[in-house]
């Protein structure tokens, strides 16, 4: 089956002072699919968001999916450096796509050796560890990583190892309305040719201006964030990266 059109906007955009009325106007009035929610912990990214307890506030304002990638989903882009450490917190607050950085599965550079020895992991494992969470599990590559990292990761033997999306970055991440790196797009293409249906993100820099060859190379997952939220017509941002993707990714 072909992948869906997804459009998840980045709330890191919004004015966080009515972040609620956002995020509901956002989908239910503008149309997006899900809601990209970036979460920075200043050691792996160099900036700080927020945490567990904002998310649960604004998922109240936002309707549940009714289907695991449906309408309204809280697509949680974790750029923290212990992943596995607030699985639980985020699945608490309404988190339902929990995105974590291939760089940082292996991290646990602030832990004490207990919890080092606890929370050190492998992407496979927490994978897997999500899924049995009940929440659906991302993986997200810095640009400076190869998409090499992933083909063992994508060919498990173990179902539940393996990722439901696979989020590649257009910035260095950590900031809102950078540049795109079309340099990042060979991966998207190598990504799609071997697997048709994966959802592929793509995140940062991208808008009516970078969409067509990001929808060229395969991305089915487009977050945006000032593109949408500093549009007069966010309405407008939203359906046209839609249609870019229904036609060059979905075949419609
Ligand atoms: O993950 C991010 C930054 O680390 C943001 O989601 C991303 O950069 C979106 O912002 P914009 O569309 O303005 O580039």
């Amino acid at each position: 089956m072909a992948p869906q059109a997804i459009i998840a906007p980045s709330i890191l955009s919004a004015d966080f002072a009515v972040l609620g009325p956002e995020c509901s106007k956002t989908v239910n009035e503008h149309g997006a699919d899900w809601l990209h929610v970036d979460i920075m912990d200043g050691h792996f990214v160099p900036n700080i968001t927020f945490g567990a307890p904002v998310v649960g506030k604004i998922r109240s304002h936002v309707d549940k999916p009714s289907t695991p990638h449906g309408k309204g989903t809280f697509d949680c882009h974790m750029m923290i450096a212990e992943p596995k450490k607030w699985v639980r917190d985020f699945k608490k607050a309404g988190c339902d796509l929990y995105c974590f950085h291939y760089e940082a599965a292996f991290s646990d550079a602030s832990c004490s050796p207990e919890e080092k020895s606890e929370l050190k992991t492998s992407p496979g494992e927490l994978i897997r560890y999500i899924h049995d969470e009940g929440l659906l599990a991302g993986i997200a590559l810095k640009p400076d990583t190869p998409v090499d990292v992933l083909w063992d990761i994508l060919e498990s033997p173990i179902e539940k190892e393996k990722p439901d999306m696979v989020l590649i970055m257009t910035v260095h991440p950590g900031f809102g309305g950078q540049k795109f790196m079309a340099s990042e797009l060979p991966k998207v293409a190598a990504l799609r040719e071997k697997y048709p249906d994966l959802n592929i993100e793509v995140d940062g820099g991208l808008g009516p201006g970078t969409i067509d060859q990001a929808a060229d190379a395969g991305a089915n997952v487009i977050v945006a964030g000032s593109a949408v939220f500093g549009a007069k017509d966010p309405g407008e941002v939203i359906s046209l990266l839609r249609k870019t993707v229904e036609e060059k990714v979905c075949g419609k």
